[in-house]
């Protein structure tokens, strides 16, 4: 029996083009100009040593780090340390109404009433937990983070990996039988059936042919009793 549902964000509660044409440019425009300034704030110089461990490269100075960025940022890297600083940009843009956290329609009631149920929901995103917390607290449903009990980040792995779905599984301290994952990407939704869980991929844009996971265009076609 499902008891837990892990979202993933981009492509499945949210519209694709939110994120690669909203927040990731937000981030790339501020990034250099914040890190000049900001490199000595706390958590800015804590996602600067990251990234410095990360590239293996202790004594990489400030400019070297924006370069690195803007070279993960061009690829889609989903690095930690890249993750958390577009975060911390990307708060400014949330708490100016610059932008809000776009999820489509179906979204939101079908969380609440998977909640009313009993269901424990939780996120699962390459963004940084501040960042999943920003789009779903400031979305264009209003706040919705009180339907989340837990939140995880590439800090539990990278989500191609099925050790990362053993990682929640663990942290959630419930058997992989009781989770059900909910994705746009194939490969992720492979990682997550490897480590025992059950999947459902959203297609919200194009068909993908190659995938044999159970597949949904909204959050209410998805049926629990399926998932036996
Ligand atoms: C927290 S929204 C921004 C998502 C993000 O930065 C990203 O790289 C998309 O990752 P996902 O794992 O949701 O596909
Ligand atoms: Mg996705």
């Amino acid at each position: 029996m499902i008891r837990a549902i892990i979202t993933d964000i981009e492509g499945t509660t949210t519209d694709i083009r939110f994120v690669h044409q909203v927040l990731f440019p937000y981030a790339r425009q501020r990034l250099a100009d914040f890190l000049r300034h900001e490199h000595e704030q706390p958590d800015v110089a804590a996602a600067l040593a990251a990234l410095r461990t990360e590239i293996d490269r202790p004594q990489a100075s400030v400019e070297a780090l924006i370069e690195q960025l803007f070279t993960y940022m061009d690829n889609d890297v989903k690095s930690t340390a890249l993750k958390v600083l577009q975060g911390i940009i990307w708060r400014t843009g949330y708490e100016n109404g610059d932008f809000r956290g776009h999820l489509y329609p179906d979204v939101a009631p079908q969380l609440e009433a998977w909640k009313a149920e009993g269901l424990q929901l939780c996120v699962y995103s390459s963004g940084s937990v501040d960042a999943q917390k920003l789009l779903f607290g400031y979305s264009d449903a209003g706040d919705v983070t009180p339907l989340f009990s837990g939140y995880f980040d590439t800090r539990v792995g990278a989500k191609r990996e099925t050790e990362s779905y053993q990682n929640i599984a663990e942290q959630l301290i419930l058997p992989p039988q009781d989770l059900l994952f909910l994705s746009d990407i194939r490969q992720e939704l492979d990682a997550a059936r490897l480590a025992g869980w059950h999947t459902c991929q959203l297609i919200r844009d194009d068909a993908d042919e190659l995938s044999d996971h159970l597949q949904v265009n909204r959050f209410d076609q998805i049926a629990l009793e399926t998932f036996l």
